[in-house]
Order: C-alpha cells, then sequence, then structure tokens
C-alpha cells in the first residue's frame, strides 16, 4: 500500500479498519452490492461514526434508498446521504470554476447531518438540508429522472398543436368550396395559425392551476388540505409551461415578420387602388404606380400589442432563469413573474382579438367558433376573468384570510395524507412543491411563508425552492 499511495498525490492510503479508526466521518464510496460484503464486519467500528453514503441507484422507486439500505447494515453509525449528485468532474472543477454547485445533505442525526454540512461549505459547496434520510430516496430518485417537469407541458403542447393544426386544415380546406389560402401556404401562413393556438393556449395554461387553486381553497376553505395529485403537478411544471409558450411565441413571431405584406395580411393593409376614368381614350401607355401601402389601425395596433406581448414575455422568460430570479427580491420577482405574467396574457389576447373581432361579428354565432381567433382566446380570457374576480372583493379579502390560516367552520379537509405528490415526508425538497397541502395556489403566491414550500411563481418556478429549514 505504501509503495502505491506514492501514486496518490499525497491522500494516504490504509486500510478499511484503520482508516475508520483513525476517522470521524468515513465517505463510503462504493457501490450498493458491496455494502453488505465490505462492512458488515467492521459495522462494530462504524458505531458513533458519521458516514457518508455518495452512492446513486440504477433503478427508480424504491422502498429502500441506498442510504437507508446502508443504515440497516451498521445500525450503530449515523448515516448521512450526501455528494451523490456531484460528478467526480464538477468535485474536480469546483476550485476553479467560482460556482458552488448544491450538495443536498440528509440524516437522521442533526448532529451528524451538521457535520457533513460543514464538511461540504468547506470543500466549496452549497449544502442544502433535506432533514431526514428518508429524503435520500428523492435525491436518489431525483438524478435518474430525465427532464421530469418538461415531459407533461411538451406533450400538453404537441396534443394542442396536432388539434390546432386539424382544425385549421379542416376549416380552410376541407370545409371550403374555394379555400382562402393555396396548398404551397401550409409551411407557414398556414402553420402560424397552430402555433399561435398552442402559444397562447399554453400561455393560458401556466396560469389557469394558480386560479383553480383559488377555487379549491374556497371550496375547501383551509389551506390545509392537499389538491389533488394533477394539480400539484401541473403547478410545478408551470415554469415549464411558460416556457414552451415562449419558444412557440419566437416562432410566431418570426413567422408572422417574415409574412407581413399587403398579400399575406389583405386587412392590415389599405388598399392601394388606381381609377382609370370611364371615358378616356389611352392614346399612350398606361403607368401604374401602386405605392403607399401603409397599414391600417388594426395592422398597426396588432403588431404593436404582439411585439408588446413577445417583449414582455421575455422578461418574464429571463427572470425564470434561476441566477436572475435569485438577484431579485421578493416582491421585484412577484411583480414579474405574477402581475407582468397576466399583463402578458392580456396583451397577447388582446392581440388575438384586434386581429380577429371585425371577422367575430361579421360570422356571428354560432360561426364564430370556427374563428382561429376568437377560439385563441376563450381560455386567456376565462383565466383573467377568474384572475380579476380573485383580485378584487369580497372573493380577495376571503381567499387572503384563508392562506394566512384562517379556516371556516366545517372546512373540508380530506384525506390528509392520501393524494398530494407522495413527497410528504420531506416537503422542503428542491423544487418539489410539496405545496400540494401548503401550497397557495397563486401564480405568485400572496403569502411569502406558503410560497418556502409552496406552489411557486407561474414562469420562475419557485423562488424559495431552496429554502434550508
Ligand atoms: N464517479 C462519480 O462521478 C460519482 C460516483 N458516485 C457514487 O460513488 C460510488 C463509487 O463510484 P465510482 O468511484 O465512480 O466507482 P468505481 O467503480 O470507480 O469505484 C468503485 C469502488 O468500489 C470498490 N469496489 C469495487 N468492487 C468491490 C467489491 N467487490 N468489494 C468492495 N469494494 C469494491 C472499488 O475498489 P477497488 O479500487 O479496489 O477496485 C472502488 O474503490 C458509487 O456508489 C457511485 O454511485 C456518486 C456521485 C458521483
Ligand atoms: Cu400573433
Amino acid at each position: 500500500m505504501s509503495a502505491l499511495g506514492d501514486s496518490f498525490c499525497g491522500v494516504e492510503l490504509v486500510s478499511i479498519r484503520e482508516c475508520i479508526s483513525t476517522s470521524d466521518v468515513v465517505i463510503v464510496a462504493i457501490h450498493r452490492e458491496y455494502f453488505r460484503s465490505t462492512l458488515q464486519d467492521v459495522a462494530h467500528l462504524l458505531a458513533d461514526k458519521v458516514v457518508v453514503d455518495v452512492s446513486n441507484r440504477e433503478t427508480l422507486k424504491v422502498a429502500q434508498s441506498n442510504a437507508e439500505y446502508l443504515a440497516s447494515i451498521l445500525p450503530g453509525a449515523s448515516v448521512v446521504k450526501a455528494f451523490n449528485s456531484v460528478s467526480a468532474f464538477a468535485m474536480d472543477d469546483i476550485s476553479e470554476s467560482g460556482t458552488s454547485p448544491a450538495v443536498y445533505v440528509a440524516g437522521n442525526d442533526p448532529e451528524a447531518r451538521e457535520k457533513v454540512i460543514i464538511l461540504a461549505q468547506a470543500m466549496g459547496f452549497r449544502a442544502v438540508n433535506l432533514g431526514l434520510l428518508k429524503a435520500s430516496r428523492w435525491m436518489e430518485d431525483d438524478l435518474l429522472s430525465v427532464f421530469p417537469l418538461w415531459k407533461m407541458p411538451i406533450a400538453l403542447a404537441t396534443a394542442i398543436f396536432v388539434l390546432a393544426w386539424v382544425f385549421v386544415v379542416y376549416i380552410y380546406f376541407i370545409n371550403r368550396d374555394k379555400p382562402p389560402y393555396s396548398w404551397e401556404q401550409l409551411f407557414m401562413k398556414v402553420l402560424n395559425k397552430p402555433v399561435c393556438m398552442t402559444a397562447i393556449a399554453m400561455m393560458a395554461l401556466t396560469y389557469l392551476p394558480g386560479q383553480l387553486a383559488s377555487v379549491l381553497q374556497i371550496y375547501y376553505g383551509t389551506k390545509h388540505r392537499r389538491f389533488p395529485q394533477f394539480m400539484d403537478f401541473w403547478l410545478k411544471c408551470r415554469k415549464q409551461m411558460g416556457l414552451v409558450s415562449f419558444f412557440l411565441v419566437i416562432i410566431h413571431a418570426v413567422l408572422s415578420v417574415m409574412m407581413i405584406s399587403p398579400t399575406y395580411y389583405g386587412s392590415w393593409f389599405h388598399k392601394a387602388t388606381v381609377t382609370v376614368p370611364a371615358n378616356s381614350t389611352l392614346n399612350s401607355a398606361l403607368v401604374l404606380t401602386v405605392s403607399k401601402h401603409w397599414m391600417t389601425w388594426k395592422g398597426e395596433s396588432a403588431c404593436l400589442l404582439g411585439t408588446l406581448a413577445f417583449v414582455l414575455m421575455g422578461v418574464v422568460a429571463v427572470t425564470s432563469i434561476r441566477s436572475v430570479g435569485d438577484s431579485l427580491n421578493w416582491s421585484e420577482w412577484r411583480s414579474v413573474q405574477s402581475n407582468l405574467g397576466y399583463i402578458v396574457l392580456a396583451v397577447s389576447a388582446a392581440h388575438a382579438t384586434v386581429m380577429g373581432a371585425q371577422g367575430w361579428y361579421k360570422r356571428g354565432f354560432p360561426k364564430v367558433f370556427f374563428a382561429v381567433t376568437f377560439l385563441s382566446v376563450l381560455l386567456p380570457f376565462l383565466v383573467l376573468a377568474m384572475k380579476l374576480a380573485f383580485s378584487l372583493p369580497p372573493l380577495s379579502g376571503y381567499l387572503r384570510k384563508i392562506r394566512r390560516g384562517w379556516e371556516r367552520e366545517g372546512a373540508r379537509y380530506g384525506d390528509l395524507e392520501g393524494g398530494g405528490n407522495g413527497q410528504q415526508a420531506y416537503c422542503n425538497l428542491p423544487g418539489s412543491s410539496g405545496g400540494a397541502r401548503q401550497g397557495n395556489g397563486d401564480c405568485c403566491g400572496d403569502n411569502i411563508e406558503l410560497e418556502k414550500s409552496g406552489s411557486g411563481a407561474a414562469f420562475g418556478g419557485n423562488k424559495n425552492a431552496q429554502v434550508t429549514f
């Protein structure tokens, strides 16, 4: 061993027994399958020591985490789960990168946990205390799941897009004797419509769960009840839904700008007409100079509202980046994520309304339901109406009372332990809403206390996701 030790850059190589006898904190850096064979003979030596499990699993959702398994082999030791989310590369890189990656720490013994937190901080990491060892299940699961919060928003956007595309093709090509567009326009002019419908629907769906949460809280008469599991998940995905909407808005804006011309947007431009007098006898060639295709008020206002929505949504999206969000205080972050978010939704709905309102009037009921712009604004206006209703007395005051802990007599508690996201044992997990029970449900939250374990903002995720209790 001493011969080998020279090649370890000063790290002393000793036997397992010697290592244990000379250390207060022992880091077990072997794979799970070797825990028992390697450690059961020295279990007695590890009693009263802090044993750090850094291992990872290869399968999701097991009844017992690696750390819990290790604790069962070493009953006397204080097992702490930590460092499993930090790759060997990151360990090597930390001194040069200038950043401090998060190290999550979980263990049943608070003193042992504290020791490992101090150790992680001394190594240059940002330690996040996750509480009891049970949290190690989440710590191990988290590394195995790939973009868990993106799957639903992307699947939903795809489904809405396909439906909208089929609808657009039906109303413009199949249900018409003389289609208003050529099949050649399928790639931009026609495609831009379902893109726009999906973008605005996703934007509305980002803000809808916050409003539904308000409905549920009023119905329950208490904030101390879990939301149904799908609501909990929906609340958690709001950042991703908002970003999917933003990406679609970018595509919509670029396609629209490329097509802006009297040919593509006839009603947005004044017609340039040349009148040849009826009695004129033309002795020479007739020269027609067609110009002055300036926009009508409809074209200009639709463009203005579209541009405003795009730019403001960019601001909301940028503050959803964690490092940017962290640089804002609570009030600033809330103004952007909630207030500005609803303004973006209202401006987007106004953009579609300006474009379509004349057509809706001409079509009348029920044909108006075949108007792309009309269908696009239904959901946004529903969400905005709910927001308005919950922001005005008497509902605003009632909701505020509930969110500050007041409970109605005969409040509907339901099954407190059922439902939810199954993470109730460790509600301060990063990114977990845990807010199924506590979440305020508002897109941004009216109550900072709730926000600690609450549902976070619509777009920005959970401002205090990394709060250490
Ligand atoms: N590498 C990484 O970036 C990260 C790794 N981890 C976790 O750290 C642990 C170690 O990972 P890593 O170092 O990459 O893996 P390696 O395969 O490189 O190292 C495994 C270690 O286990 C020892 N070992 C292998 N077989 C046995 C056995 N039969 N009995 C006892 N000991 C054995 C090896 O000893 P020997 O040298 O004598 O063969 C070696 O020290 C794993 O649980 C992994 O999940 C966690 C986060 C990041
Ligand atoms: Cu548009």
